[in-house]
């Protein structure tokens, strides 16, 4: 079932489990980034909205966690990251295909149909389009003096996938602090619909066990730090057919994204030698006519104005969120356009 483009015999229909899940109170609300960029239309896009949604009713929820929470204690698998899977942002995790019981109650209850219909009503996605890049079920927990390898947050980064999602297992009453945050959010004000759920700045934090944060992966983004208790999510990357993104996309943002972690490491370089300069004792290697005429081939270095300026942390902020709105505005083709797009090959195509 971790293919979701193979659950078609899954469809949705009046006796459907999703009927169950909406006898529970629903969650609706959706988030969307400010516009970072003036030069180009497209906004908002669809991937600019962030969504929280009911998926689990209570009883479901429930009885995911206690599977999801047997399983860890059998394993150890959330007494310390798991580096393997996840080698720059490791979480404390086991992936849904390696516990049978936890995968075979999400089918029963059709979890994948749901979050398809619910990424296709959000994102125009059909549902042949998507598919997992991973699904797992992770753990946070506040730190203490017990348990020093557990996490108790996760930094700020992008997903592998273009769509993911987090589902609250625990019931909020149980941990204090967590919830995802989202780097582009942070100057947003909430509103009388969402202040419950978007409290504090950047963070999102559902409010009943069973709701989901829907996004786009690419969106920056992390655990916010758990302070009490312990919070278990399911987490889903969800990737998206190749044909329906525009190539070049995502290059031009990692293009510019890497352009700005460079700067900061050049400025990071600049401190540790000193910030008004340095002496450069390479007297050696220039002509001896020069080495008397310029002060700066005396061997000083002024820092640089301009490693300052773009190593700086609102500049540095504005330029990812700047790479980020561009990406959200254009990665999406509509389906019309993907497809005159593919048709340069010529209908001569194989799909291995
Ligand atoms: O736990 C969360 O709220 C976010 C998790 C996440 O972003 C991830 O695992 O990639
Ligand atoms: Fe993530």
């Amino acid at each position: 079932f971790l293919l979701p483009h193979r659950t078609k015999l899954l469809r949705r229909n009046d006796q459907s489990p999703w009927k169950a899940a909406t006898t529970s109170i629903q969650t609706n609300i959706s988030i969307t980034l400010p516009s970072a960029v003036q030069v180009y239309d497209d906004y908002p896009s669809a991937l600019h909205t962030i969504h929280v949604k009911t998926v689990l009713t209570p009883k479901e929820t429930e009885q995911c966690l206690r599977i999801a929470t047997e399983y860890a204690t059998l394993t150890g698998r959330w007494d310390r990251p798991d580096f393997t899977r996840h080698a720059s942002y490791a979480t404390c995790d086991f992936c849904i295909e390696d516990c049978p019981p936890l995968q075979s109650y999400l089918q029963s209850i059709h979890f994948d149909t749901r979050i398809w219909d619910l990424l296709h009503s959000f994102y125009n996605i059909d549902h042949d389009d998507m598919s997992y890049l991973d699904f797992f079920c992770a753990h946070y927990r506040a730190k203490s003096d017990e348990n020093l390898e557990t996490m108790d947050r996760l930094e700020a980064h992008r997903d592998g996938s273009l769509l993911s999602f987090t589902l609250l297992l625990t019931p909020p009453d149980r941990f204090e602090g967590g919830g995802t945050f989202f780097e582009a959010l942070r100057d947003v004000e909430p509103t009388m619909e969402n202040k419950d759920t978007f409290q504090t700045g950047e963070v999102i934090r559902p409010q009943q066990a069973g709701d989901a944060v829907m996004h786009c992966g690419k969106i920056l983004h992390g655990a916010d730090v758990i302070t009490k208790g312990q919070r278990t999510v399911l987490v889903g990357f969800v990737d998206v057919s190749e044909w329906r993104q525009r190539p070049g996309a995502l290059s031009r943002a990692c293009r510019d994204w890497g352009r700005m972690d460079v700067a900061k490491r050049r400025l990071e370089r600049q401190k540790q030698k000193g910030c008004r300069g340095w002496f450069l004792n390479h007297q050696k290697w220039l002509p001896k006519v020069d080495r008397m005429t310029h002060s700066i081939i005396q061997g000083y270095i002024p820092a640089f104005r301009s490693v300052e300026r773009r190593g700086n942390d609102d500049f540095q902020r504005r330029k990812r969120l700047e790479a980020e709105d561009v990406l959200l505005r254009t990665i999406l083709m509509d389906r019309d356009e993907a497809e005159k797009s593919f048709d340069i090959f010529d209908g001569d195509v194989t799909i291995l």
